[in-house]
């Protein structure tokens, strides 16, 4: 028996050393950029972290997070010789966990930072920006920190506003960013100028893709002028679209508010004689609103997203699914992304409009469908009663504040971010990936997007719970 136990044992043990060796094997660490990359460590001074003589922690060897320690994109173990393994590049790639570190690389006392938030709003922009000024002050007793303006402009074209604990203490209670926020203003020279002049050390960038390649611009001009700034970023995107991250903050406050328009529009869809309830959700070029906020309320018939083509007449078209649903149930609700459809709405030259920032100012899919939906009826079923009830919650889903789990997001990112500029890193962004807080260097998630995956499995539980056709012509 106890021999049998002892072989038990051993197995386990064997195979775990074994599936440490196999992933190792392909694991590829993706290290993020550090003050001691390029500034001399002569000039570079290391000091205990404070948090081991804060009252409030009792930090043991565990409680550091150790530089070597790191987090895996994917978490999905397979088996290499199964040949129906589905074996994606993505599997094999680790970033650095984030966290405090033992050894700092700034005196709490000389910091100073700048926090700045860039592009459209999203709910807990202000959380974010109350929990860098709670964190640096409360967490490493750094006091000198100050608000950039309406977005990057703000870097030289506005004093900077200092930014206290007291001044900030409810700011995550409002939606909005109280620094103001806008789209295009990117002067690289004058804001790097602007940087060394106010003397920052930390610059904390909270936006989306846009901002995220700003960031990278603006690290790169601070590595050549060698001068030791931590460039942190923070991606903000009420539409998700930013990719590497499990998901961006403020997105389920999206979602969830969404759900008020699509119960509205059930209820008017239900309450017609043939109703149709449509709702625009925001997703310029994802429509992971849009998705999720379908798959959680249930009621919706279609859900149309950028990645989607689909059509409106004929075969496997929306008329022909909406009349079969308005022949069964009577009713029927529509989500459309604001980004779908966007090539079958005509337009003129001069429609075709770029805000400040160069993003493509997209046409009004739901106004259209509406007319579309209309138009058809009237034409195949003259005489038949039709109610439309477009509604179109757009900025209604994000000036609100986050909810209590986007505000906890917040707050880790907020902190994640604190703990590896104090640490020396820059260049990075922190996010959370695979469930875990890690720093990823700027430049690949300046690159990457998260689109909905129209092949994967969520696409497909839309699909299934909506019977939607999946729109391709026969
Ligand atoms: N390639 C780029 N290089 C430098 N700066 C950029 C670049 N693209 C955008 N920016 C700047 O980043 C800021 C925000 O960009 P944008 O308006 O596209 O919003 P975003 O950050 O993508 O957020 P969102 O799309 O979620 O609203 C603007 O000030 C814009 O000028
Ligand atoms: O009207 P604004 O503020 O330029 O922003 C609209 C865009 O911003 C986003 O909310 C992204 O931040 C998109 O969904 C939308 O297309
Ligand atoms: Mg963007």
């Amino acid at each position: 028996m106890a021999e049998n136990d002892r072989k038990l044992n051993n197995g386990v043990e064997e195979e775990t050393i074994e599936l440490q060796k196999l992933s190792l094997s392909g694991i590829k660490i993706k290290s993020v950029p550090h003050l001691s990359d390029y500034i001399p460590n002569s000039q570079l001074k290391t000091v205990t972290n404070p948090l081991a003589s804060s009252p409030f922690y009792h930090p043991t060897d565990t409680f550091y997070i150790s530089p070597s320690s790191d987090i895996l994109l994917k978490q999905v173990l397979y088996d290499l010789s199964d040949p129906t393994t589905r074996q994606k590049p993505a599997y094999g790639i680790a970033y650095h966990r984030s966290g405090p570190r033992k050894l700092i690389y700034f005196d709490p006392g000389n910091v100073r930072a700048a926090i700045v938030t860039c592009g459209g709003l999203c709910p807990g922009m202000n959380t974010v920006i109350r929990e860098l000024v709670v964190g640096l002050s409360d967490l490493y007793g750094v006091h000198q920190i100050f608000g950039i303006r309406s977005g990057y402009r703000g870097f030289y074209s506005s004093d900077p506003m200092p930014l206290t604990p007291e001044m900030v203490h409810n700011w995550h209670k409002q939606g909005g960013t109280a620094l103001e926020t806008s789209r295009g203003g990117f002067d690289l020279v004058k804001i790097v100028d602007s940087i060394e002049s106010h003397g920052f050390s930390h610059v904390y960038i909270v936006g989306g893709d846009g901002t995220m390649r700003g960031a990278v611009e603006i690290y790169n001009e601070i590595l050549r002028r060698k001068i030791p700034v931590a460039v942190v970023g923070i991606p903000k995107t009420v539409d998700n679209d930013v990719g590497i991250i499990d998901k961006s903050f403020g997105f389920q406050t999206a979602v969830e508010t969404a759900q008020q328009a699509i119960n509205a529009a059930h209820v008017e869809a239900e309450s017609a004689v043939n109703g149709i309830g449509l709702v625009k959700l925001m997703g310029r070029s994802t429509g992971h609103i849009a998705l999720h906020a379908t798959l959680s309320n249930r009621d919706v018939d279609c859900c149309l997203i950028p990645e989607n083509e689909f059509f409106l007449e004929g075969k496997g078209g929306l008329f022909e699914f909406i009349e079969h649903k308005l022949k069964r149930n009577g009713h029927a609700v529509v989500v459309v992304a604001e980004g779908a459809g966007q090539d079958l709405i005509p337009k003129s030259k001069e429609e075709e409009r770029r805000d400040d920032s160069g993003n493509p100012v997209l046409l009004n899919v739901g106004g259209w469908l509406k007319s579309e939906l209309h138009k058809w009826w009237k034409r195949d079923h003259p005489g038949e009663l039709v109610t439309v009830k477009y509604i179109d919650p757009t900025y209604m889903i994000r000036a609100v504040p986050a909810n209590a789990t986007d505000n906890l997001y917040c707050t880790l990112l907020a902190h994640s971010a604190i703990h590896g500029a104090m640490a020396g890193y820059t260049g990075f962004v922190a996010g959370q990936v695979n469930g875990n807080y890690a720093y990823i260097p700027v430049k690949e998630v300046a690159e990457a997007k998260n689109v909905v995956d129209t092949m994967d499995h969520q696409w497909a539980w839309v699909r299934s719970v909506t019977n939607q056709p999946d729109f391709q012509r026969a």
